[in-house]
């Protein structure tokens, strides 16, 4: 009664206090995230009746997280993240594909296997006098009844009825082998898709000539591809999605850095931070709340670790390099991710409406390298304003031996993405409208899109997605406000129970 009271008043009148856990893959950026967070400047209070809709969008990309009124006080939206251009962008769908085809292979296989073993179990003859009738027959022997002899003679045996327990449900049979749910590309994915590139390079150009782009954009579609190709790429790119929006990044821009008497607060240098070994610790308020945030080593040898912290954490905050160029790490990050969610406590939690999200680090990168591939391209040829043909495509996405010829010093402007954004959502499996559900809604697991219906991954609408940056600190905030909302209404919803 006393830890009931207690809790009341904890959850209600004391400031919260949460707990939040950085994890992910060694490398990609928990602790410059953690830096992040220490200096960015956030909300002492935020409307959580507001957060819900705003925030459904911002999940996606943190794009269009604010409303009006927020920006008017100076904070800024975050941005979506740039696509990559065609021909990189499938072969990213690609590997997304086939990766999640072949596990969803697996897995059927293995479920094949199981039913089989179930089926084979089914066929082991009854042990004596099982589901046989075992009363006195009539010529005062104990037996089988005359009924169950006529079964037993039939050519084709006869399951003895097994008893049904309670809330047990039959096991599968072959013809009811689960299928993969097909995945959806809803419409925040046709959010993230932006307008073409031409519009991009225009865009960022100040200039917006639909004649002479559009006149461009055919005669390189007509020198790539078949009529099939291109027709997807019409569709791919000419969105009528986000016409307005352009890129224009710097590399010294700054997001949302709080200020202490007056003067902006310094970051710890990127670079001088150093593999996590243990765990770090920083204690900040977020919208009233005072969060602990631990952050974790991400090394192979250390991971068994984190399952030390699920049990009491009231977030999880999941990174992911987004603009890493191997799909093996990513793919590793999937991994782990996959069996972290697998971990029994976790799981239970999750299932119960902890809050988890993943965060795609380094969007910073791919916003420097669009704009960087469009300048370089403009300044090559000033007749030309746009930037997209297939030979500044091999440039910006890795072409290295084209660009090392011209330009062996300067790599590092030459985009080594191995997603797309969406892709990256795609893999892992989250859901595309993170709507927060209520623990009584019923949820239809076909409804959760990209997300294989028998993945104990998904969960209620709590593991979302948000893009963002821990070097520039564009969708920390965002990410971090929506996280601690979320977790806050967690616990209370857990006490009031
Ligand atoms: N461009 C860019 N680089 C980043 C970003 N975040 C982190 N980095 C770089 O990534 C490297 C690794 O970052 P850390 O924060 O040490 O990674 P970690 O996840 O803490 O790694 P462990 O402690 O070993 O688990 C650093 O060199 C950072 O400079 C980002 O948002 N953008
Ligand atoms: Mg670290």
């Amino acid at each position: 009664m006393f830890s009931l009271a207690s809790g009341i008043y904890q959850s209600y009148f004391a400031p919260p206090k949460l707990s939040v856990l950085i994890i992910g893959l060694d490398g990609s950026g928990k602790t410059s995230l953690l830096e992040r967070i220490k200096v960015t400047n956030f909300a002492n209070k935020i409307d959580e009746s507001a957060h819900d809709e705003k925030c459904l969008v911002g999940a996606v990309a943190g794009a269009h997280y604010l409303d009006e009124e927020t920006l008017k006080r100076g904070s800024r939206p975050a941005r979506l993240p740039p696509p990559l251009p065609p021909n990189k962008a499938a072969a990213s769908r690609k590997l997304v594909d086939e990766f999640l085809a072949e596990e969803r292979q697996a897995q059927v296989s293995e479920q094949q296997c199981n039913n089989e073993q179930s089926f084979l179990l089914q066929w082991i003859p009854p042990p004596p006098l099982c589901g046989l009738d075992t009363s006195e027959s009539s010529n005062g022997t104990r037996g089988p009844s005359d009924a169950a002899k006529s079964t037993l003679s039939t050519s084709k045996p006869q399951r003895p009825p097994l008893p049904v327990k309670p809330g047990i449900s039959k096991p599968n049979n072959y013809a009811s082998t689960p299928t993969a749910t097909p995945s959806k590309r809803s419409s925040f994915i046709q959010l993230l898709r932006c307008p073409s590139p031409q519009r991009y390079s225009s865009a960022a150009l100040g200039e917006d000539d639909e004649e002479y782009h559009a006149a461009i954009h055919a005669s390189a579609l007509s020198a790539i591809c078949t009529s099939a190709q291109k027709k997807l790429l019409e569709e791919e790119w000419n969105t009528n999605y986000l016409q307005d929006y352009f890129i224009n990044y710097s590399e010294d821009e700054m997001f949302d850095v709080k200020k202490v008497n007056g003067k902006e607060s310094k970051m710890f240098p990127l670079e001088r931070i150093r593999p996590t070994l243990g765990q770090n610790l920083a204690k900040v308020d977020v919208i009233g709340c005072k969060c602990s945030l631990f952050d974790l080593s991400g090394a192979e040898k250390m991971r068994p670790l984190w399952e030390r912290y699920y049990r009491d954490t009231d977030a999880i905050i999941y990174v992911v390099n987004s603009s890493d160029g191997s799909f093996e790490n990513i793919q590793q990050s999937r991994n782990e991710f996959k069996k972290l969610c697998q971990n029994e406590v976790l799981k239970r939690r999750l299932g119960r409406g902890l809050p988890m999200m993943i965060f795609a680090n380094g969007l910073d990168v791919a916003y420097g390298e669009y704009d960087k591939a469009v300048k370089k391209a403009n300044e090559a040829d000033q007749k030309r304003q746009v930037s997209w043909n297939s030979d500044e495509e091999d440039a910006f996405v890795g072409g290295k031996q084209q660009v090392s010829s011209e330009k062996k010093d300067d790599e590092a402007e030459v985009s080594n993405r191995a997603l797309d954004y969406h892709d990256l959502l795609k893999l892992f499996g989250v859901s595309s409208a993170p709507t927060v559900h209520h623990k009584t809604d019923n949820i239809d697991p076909a409804q959760c899109n990209g997300v294989n219906s028998s993945h104990s991954m998904r969960t209620k609408g709590n593991i979302f997605l948000f893009g963002g940056s821990a070097k520039s600190g564009e969708g920390v905030k965002s990410a971090v406000e929506y996280l601690v909302v979320q977790s806050k209404q967690h616990r209370i919803s857990n006490i009031s129970q």
